[in-house]
């Protein structure tokens, strides 16, 4: 069988939170290896629990399932499983962020979190060549404080660290909050990326790019409301890593039909397409693809121009960024 165009489609994930790629059957596999009493009887169950109405509905619900993993051999068969799913999607390069104080505040080890995942990347370049790299994410409802006490908890792996982040409840807690500790990182070699306008106003995003200088916004919806901030996005060549499917379950947006998307993309802002927590949202980025296709009727061209800014906005040195993007090109423009 030939694969679909969306699946056959080279793509990187910029937006993908590990945590919530944790899929009901691997939380009751985890939660009977560890002994751990989770408080849903069967994985159904589960799934009728994600019914959310906002971000902090989804965090309470994230953070509980997370208690499941206790050692690397438990972070390592999440990834796994997730660059199983993402290359059966036609995932080339994926950039996952992970949540270390949801783990250290649970006295989990740093390195045991970091160590699991690091294998499960090793192995999912081996299995299926995929590249990938870890994004840090600090809790912005934590301090300025822990997030700095994180960091330095980091060291030894900041080599193998590309980027740090910022994630969980966003209304409440502007990027501001972090200006120091993204300047510590930006200092140490890092890239830097932040969620914005998920659910906060245009004005955090303005924040994360004047107070933060993030090299991506993550989400960013809300900047549609300031006219001024989305022609300097465009003018910036900056990434949004979107995700729709996140968008509805999080009533980001009442209905996938009336998802910006299209509208991003005609105003030039490089938009990107990402799952953000697949096992809670209802799909993977091939499912996100087709979500958004169907709905503002997105033809191939388009397609192809979010899995080029999939690449032109990740990570990757531009030798490689170049190869990707020839493959999409290949796709459209056949020889
Ligand atoms: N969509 C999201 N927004 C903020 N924090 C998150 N953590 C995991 N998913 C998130
Ligand atoms: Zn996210």
């Amino acid at each position: 069988m030939t694969k679909d165009f969306i699946t056959a489609l080279p793509k990187a994930e910029l937006h993908l939170h590990i945590e919530g790629s944790l899929e009901p059957e691997l939380m009751f596999a985890l939660a009977a290896r560890n002994g751990v009493a989770i408080p849903y009887a069967s994985v159904e169950e589960v799934r009728a629990a994600y019914a959310f109405s906002n971000l902090q509905d989804f965090l309470d619900i994230y953070y509980a399932g997370a208690d499941v993993l206790r050692t690397r051999a438990d972070f390592h068969d999440l990834a796994a499983a997730y660059f199983d799913r993402a290359a059966a999607d036609g995932v080339v390069h994926a950039e996952i962020m992970f949540d270390p104080q949801t783990h250290t505040a649970r006295g989990i080890p740093f390195a045991e979190v970091i160590e699991g995942l690091l294998s499960a990347m090793a192995q999912a370049q081996a299995r299926h060549g995929i590249t990938s790299a870890l994004i840090m994410s600090f809790l912005r409802h934590l301090s300025e404080e822990e997030a700095f006490a994180t960091l330095a908890e980091a060291t030894p792996w900041l080599d193998r660290i590309t980027a740090v982040g910022l994630d969980s409840s966003e209304v409440g807690h502007p990027p501001e909050k972090f200006a120091r500790v993204f300047a510590a990182a930006r200092g140490r070699g890092l890239k830097l990326v932040a969620h914005a306008g998920e659910e906060g106003p245009p004005e955090y995003v303005r924040q994360a790019l004047d107070v933060l200088a993030v090299d991506r916004i993550d989400h960013g919806n809300r900047s549609l409301e300031d006219p001024a901030l989305v022609e300097r996005l465009a003018r910036e060549g900056m990434t949004l890593t979107v995700c729709p499917l996140s968008n509805l379950k999080l009533c980001v947006v009442d209905r996938i039909e009336d998802h910006p998307i299209d509208a991003m993309l005609a105003q030039g802002l490089r938009a990107t397409i990402n799952s953000d927590d697949p096992a809670y949202f209802g799909g993977y980025v091939a499912d996100n693809y087709r979500a958004v296709a169907a709905a503002r009727g997105l033809d191939r061209a388009a397609l192809a121009t979010l899995a080029r800014n999939s690449f032109t906005g990740s990570f990757l040195p531009a030798d490689a960024v170049a190869a990707h993007v020839a493959r999409v090109d290949a796709m459209v423009h056949p020889a």
